[in-house]
């Protein structure tokens, strides 16, 4: 589903964070990376999930190889990949209620008439209540918000996941909550997952297998 080989990414070409990684997930797979603080994980899964270009090295996303990047990303590759970040209020736009949140993509990519239908679908399978739906982000919780990021990330049923530290804002039992959504898309969908985090007991109970930053699956990473 997803092939990552030989990348080099970051903020600053004589310096880049992540060096010569490379990664895959399969169909249907659910790959968890674990790694230290600033490690890079995070850089990894913005090129993964279409929103950072890489200096280096190639991407396969379900076959086919990715050209572009951002706005050169195109559509059908965007919207293969759903991702849910660790903090919510960077990624939702405060200025719109959780249902504009949600109905965000279906909108962008001129699937307006599926917006009632696909919005009451998830945001029953995400626990957001009518009334919650109606407000905006700065009158939610971080849990409730969370919510909303990943029912949008779903909204465009993906064939990939990818939560990066999707859970690490959030108590035990929202995170139990999350994690279960995702399964129970999984489950129906068939979907991949890659799950990015330092909770190593999370991940391994959730994920087929972890893959440790530094490690044999993230090849030739320098460590240290
Ligand atoms: N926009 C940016 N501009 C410049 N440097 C950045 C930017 N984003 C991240 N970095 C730097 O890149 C390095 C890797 O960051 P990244 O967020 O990918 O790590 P991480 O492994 O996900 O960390 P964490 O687990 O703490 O989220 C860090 O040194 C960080 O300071």
């Amino acid at each position: 589903m997803l092939e990552l080989t030989g990348i080099t990414a970051g903020y600053d070409r004589r310096d880049p964070v992540v060096r010569d990684v490379s990664l895959s997930v399969g169909h249907g797979e659910a790959v968890g990376l674990l790694g230290p603080s600033g490690c890079g994980k995070s850089t990894l899964a913005r090129v993964a999930a279409l929103l950072h270009r890489p200096d280096a090295g190639t991407m396969t996303l379900d076959g086919t190889v990715v050209r572009g990047w951002r706005h050169r990303a195109p559509q059908e590759q965007r919207t293969t990949v759903g991702v849910v970040f660790q903090q919510p209020r960077l990624s939702a736009d405060p200025r719109l209620s959780l249902r504009e949140l949600i109905a965000q993509p279906l909108r962008a990519t001129g699937r307006r008439r599926e917006v009632p239908g696909r919005v009451a679908e998830l945001s029953s399978l995400v626990g957001l209540s009518a009334e919650l739906l109606e407000r905006r982000p700065h009158a939610v919780s971080d849990g409730q918000l969370q919510r909303a990021c990943l029912a949008r990330a779903l909204v465009l049923r993906p064939k990939l996941l990818i939560c990066d530290e999707m859970t690490a804002m959030l108590d035990a039992s929202t995170t139990a909550a999350l994690v279960a959504v995702v399964e129970a898309y999984r489950t129906e969908s068939g979907a991949a997952l890659l799950a990015v985090g330092h909770d190593r007991v999370l991940l391994e109970r959730w994920c087929d297998r972890t893959v440790r930053w530094g490690e044999r699956s993230v090849e030739r990473v320098p460590v240290g």
